[in-house]
């Protein structure tokens, strides 16, 4: 099958229309990890000559409550085919590498140390070899974890290399604490690049694993912030696939995501989705926030349905990306039928007796710091501090699940010392008013102390969706003679869940005197209170079944609608494929826009000046004699000859959108306007001139034909008022004189009519590569006898504004032309090596066929073609093996090769142990 010039390896009419079926009833689910927990069984299976798969374990794993739960409600749907691709989490080898060479009584010491040396080498270098069949047959055992009658089948990705905590430090400690508005110590950035490299290589064993199973028509459902590339990556292999990502965790304020050093790529890997959803309007807006600030992306909002939510459609890239918001729920059903049992009723009776006379407030959360901990246990103290009456009669019963956060033991101490202090003081040798126990808790366990209490006290600084929260509102729904029936909630603000629990009895987790009203208020509500409180709650619990049925729905209207050509995506440029054609081609036309493309917008015009790094590369590009290059700017001739032609003469330059021409290696400019009468310049002028004085900030930029007006150092929204009624004005009368009005970044431009950037690049593609430009005053005419093996066969042409469009549009009209007229004239990819590219998203609409995020995106791809950048940097579509290596590099061969010398040694350490 061929490629097309963005990368997908579907064929190019898959990408305006679809081939497949709008939607085939598989979903295809990222998560970040599969709810199994993966580990050696014990050391003597192996001896004992099992089945080797039977020497692992795979259990259900708790937590993440709402993502399971939704897998599996999915897996039991009739309508859906479930597939889930996730990493295995970090596998446990347990001991099994004491019985390699067992201790031997008969060996002598010296043996028996050389035995344990060279067991323990062994498992520091590699504990983790797997050879295929154990994979294969873990895999099989993994799925045979699910019922017969299931329809879920799971891929899991493996990456076994040491240090398996590795694929998580960038998730964890550098994107986590900014989405939990914890800023990181300031560092040099190296162990961070460390940890962003096996981040891009997650996300990309992850696209691997969904190329090997992904049909047109299935939904592929990525799953929070460990995936955030993913959607790209994808993006960029199936330019017509139908992706949603779903950020299970908070999203913060643009002032703390900007903070970010890979803000920018995480924002562009998210934007490869047809839909990003959130828990809450609250993040999804702060998503879209950040999104116009750092990307420039434009974006418009809907109320779309009758509950009031807001939906928002980012123009990125071309494309149009749903942002909208859909709190996770929980299995209301099971919950209510695994919490309500003979054993539960039980162990409730059990808590109620050791705690009588006394009301029980329960929490549980994981420890780290947003949790609120300790934030709930300064309330507490404060509440026994400002209730004496409440002293002896009350308990805490805080189960702190542990974590292995970096500051994880200095949590726990600063915990301890509070639960000291609290029983210390208003505890005796009979009662400790806080009862705290840091471990993770059976699920029996955990139902019991949800009905036997009297109050739920959840006081997080920041999360997503709390379900301890939905899960105590859920079980308080059922009144029997132990639940304790419609005990209260009291609810942090902070928390996500408080935007669906609204009726909740909310606090502000920083006000400890307010969070001890609060519980003294819940503590003493009447039995109707209480009721009418839980009615209002329990009928806003959000359900799994819902959260699945709902966000299927929208996805289902969104692979529909998808169909219809203003809602196409822009992919991401796919630089090993243009590095592959521009290796394997020889007449290169470069076509480049200047401001946006090749250097970063800044406020004043006259800074706009090239870098050094861009020099370096355009020299090197230049140097290549198969290559020519052309800058194809909006600037004026000064400003071009000054700081490019005076520098580089190979260039070529094209000035004021097409108005002038300079040729490669040429001195002279010629002007294309000559014939075309130029009075309209001082109407326009004058007009500007008005709307100048009227806004502050704003001035215009007079070239030798073109006008310009700047509103980027305005007041935004005054420029942005003046612009449109600026762009009214002249449109009344820019036809008749025929003139063009253009909006551009943070400015209006007006230039005639037929000339633009379009038609120089129309003269330069349908010219002899190499040979000098012809001008003459009829202006200018294809010749279409000039052969093919002489027009260009590689032309990347990249542009960031509205003008540009008419590059872009060019190149695909001829090669709609070349199709009829050079059928056999395509490249090994199946194309003409045309790459329209469109830089950044400030246009709404655009008819590139690719997108590159920014002028640095763009200086790592010439860098990438001019051998300077390295493809990993450029970023994306690196194949891994399973050990997370590079496929095919020299430390993925001898990883395997240790692999198979490992298995090797094993299996005769196996045999002579028998
Ligand atoms: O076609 P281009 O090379 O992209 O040039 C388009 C216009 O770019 C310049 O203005 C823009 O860039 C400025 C510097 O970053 C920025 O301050 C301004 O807000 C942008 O509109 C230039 O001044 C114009 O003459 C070009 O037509
Ligand atoms: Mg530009």
């Amino acid at each position: 099958m061929s490629e097309n010039t963005n990368g997908s390896n579907q064929p190019e009419s898959s990408q305006q229309d679809s081939t497949g079926p709008v939607v085939s009833g598989r979903i295809i689910n990222c998560v970040p990890q599969l709810p199994y927990r993966i580990g050696r069984n014990d050391k003597y299976s192996a001896l004992r000559g099992d089945d080797p798969s039977d020497e692992w374990i795979m259990e259900p794993i708790s937590g993440n409550s709402a993502l399971h739960s939704s897998l599996y409600l999915l897996r039991d749907s009739p309508d859906w085919e479930e597939h889930v691709i996730g990493w295995t989490g970090e596998i446990d080898p347990g001991n099994a590498f004491s019985y390699i060479a067992p201790t031997d009584p008969q060996k002598t010491a010296e043996e028996a140390t050389e035995d344990s040396k060279y067991n323990s080498q062994e498992l520091n270098e590699d504990p983790l070899y797997l050879s295929k069949e154990q994979k294969r047959a873990m895999a099989e055992k993994l799925q045979s974890q699910e019922d017969s009658k299931n329809k879920m089948t799971v891929h899991p990705v493996w990456l076994l290399r040491r240090d398996q905590a590795r694929w998580r430090a960038f998730a964890e400690k550098v994107v986590w604490p900014a989405l939990h508005y914890i800023l990181n110590a300031p560092s040099d950035g190296q162990q961070e690049n460390t940890w962003w490299y096996d981040y891009v290589k997650f996300n990309e064993a992850y696209a691997a694993k969904v190329a090997q199973i992904y049909k047109p028509g299935d939904i592929i459902w990525v799953h929070d912030y460990y995936l955030m590339l993913l959607p790209q990556l994808l993006r960029m292999r199936f330019g017509d696939a139908v992706i949603a990502y779903f950020h299970h965790a908070p999203w913060p304020s643009n002032e703390y995501f900007r903070c970010l050093s890979k803000r920018k790529q995480l924002l562009d890997g998210i934007l490869g989705s047809n839909r990003v959803c959130f828990q809450n309007d609250g993040f999804a807006r702060h998503f879209v926030s950040g999104c116009k600030r750092l990307l420039d992306s434009t974006s418009t909002k809907n109320r779309t349905n009758t509950k009031g939510k807001d939906e928002w459609l980012i123009s990125a890239y071309g494309g149009d990306v749903v942002v909208d918001s859909s709190p996770t729920g929980v299995n209301t059903e099971l919950i209510l039928r695994k919490a309500f049992t003979a054993d539960i009723d039980a162990k409730v009776e059990t808590i109620k007796a050791a705690y009588e006379g006394k009301k029980i407030i329960f929490g549980r959360d994981r420890l780290d710091t947003v949790r609120g901990v300790v934030q709930k246990l300064q309330a507490f103290e404060s509440f026994l501090a400002m209730y004496p009456e409440w002293r002896n009669k009350v308990v805490l019963i805080q189960v702190s699940r542990p974590t292995s956060a970096d500051n994880a033991l200095k949590l726990e101490q600063q915990v301890n010392d509070l639960v000291n202090s609290i029983n210390s003081q208003y505890g005796s040798l009979n009662f400790a008013p806080v009862q705290h126990y840091h471990m993770r808790i059976p699920e029996d366990v955990y139902y019991s102390l949800l009905r036997a209490a009297d109050l739920c006290l959840i006081t997080s600084v920041r999360d997503g969706m709390n379900t301890t929260a939905l899960e105590y509102v859920t079980v308080k729904s059922r009144s029997t003679k132990e639940n304790c029936y419609a005990n209260p909630l009291v609810l942090s603000e902070f928390s996500g869940t408080s935007t669906v629990l609204k009726g909740a009895i909310l606090v502000n987790p920083w006000d400890a005197v307010a969070v001890s009203k609060a519980i003294k208020k819940a503590l003493s509500m009447t039995t109707q209170e209480k009721a009418t409180l839980e009615k209002k709650l329990w009928s806003k619990v959000p359900t799994t079944q819902d959260w699945n049925a709902n966000f299927l729905k929208r996805m289902v209207a969104i692979a529909e609608k998808k169909d219809s050509e203003d809602s196409k995506i822009t992919p991401a440029l796919n630089r090993p494929l243009l590095l592959r054609t521009y290796h394997a081609s020889k007449r290169r036309l470069f076509l480049f826009d200047y401001d946006g493309t090749l250097t970063p917008i800044v406020q004043d015009p006259a800074a706009a000046i090239p870098s050094a790094k861009l020099f370096r590369i355009l020299s090197k590009l230049a140097a290549d004699p198969n290559n020519q290059i052309w800058i194809i700017s909006g600037r004026d001739q000064k400003f071009l000859s000054k700081w490019l032609g005076s520098r580089m003469p190979q260039l070529g330059l094209s000035a004021e959108h097409g108005c002038f021409m300079k040729d490669v290696a040429a001195e002279e400019w010629v002007n294309l306007t000559t014939k075309f009468d130029m009075s309209w310049q001082e109407k326009v002028a004058d007009v500007m001139d008005q709307i100048t004085v009227q806004t502050p900030g704003s001035f215009v930029e007079k070239k030798k034909v073109a006008l310009t007006w700047h509103y980027r150092r305005a007041d935004p929204e005054q420029g942005e008022f003046f612009a449109s009624k600026l762009k009214a004005t002249l449109d009344g009368f820019a036809n008749d004189l025929g003139l063009e009005v253009m909006e551009g970044k943070a400015n209006v431009e007006v230039r005639p009519k037929f000339v633009n950037k379009g038609e120089i690049v129309k003269r330069l593609v349908w010219h002899p590569l190499g040979e000098k430009q012809l001008y003459d005053d009829e202006g200018f005419k294809i010749d279409e006898s000039i052969p093919k093996n002489r027009l260009p066969e590689f032309i990347l042409c990249l542009g960031d504004d509205f003008t540009d469009e008419d590059m872009f549009s060019q190149l695909n009209d001829i090669e709609k032309v070349w199709e009829k007229k050079f059928p056999d004239g395509k490249n090994e990819c199946g194309h003409y090596g045309f790459y329209p590219v469109t830089v950044g998203s400030a246009s709404k609409k655009t008819v590139a066929k690719a997108h590159l995020t920014d002028p640095q995106q763009v200086l790592d791809t010439l860098g990438l073609l001019v051998g300077d950048v390295s493809l990993f940097q450029s970023a994306g579509t690196v194949d891994l093996d399973d050990r997370g290596h590079i496929k095919d590099s020299e430390s993925s061969m001898k990883s395997e090769q240790a692999g198979v010398a490992y298995n090797m040694r094993r299996t005769a350490s196996l045999k002579d142990s028998n």
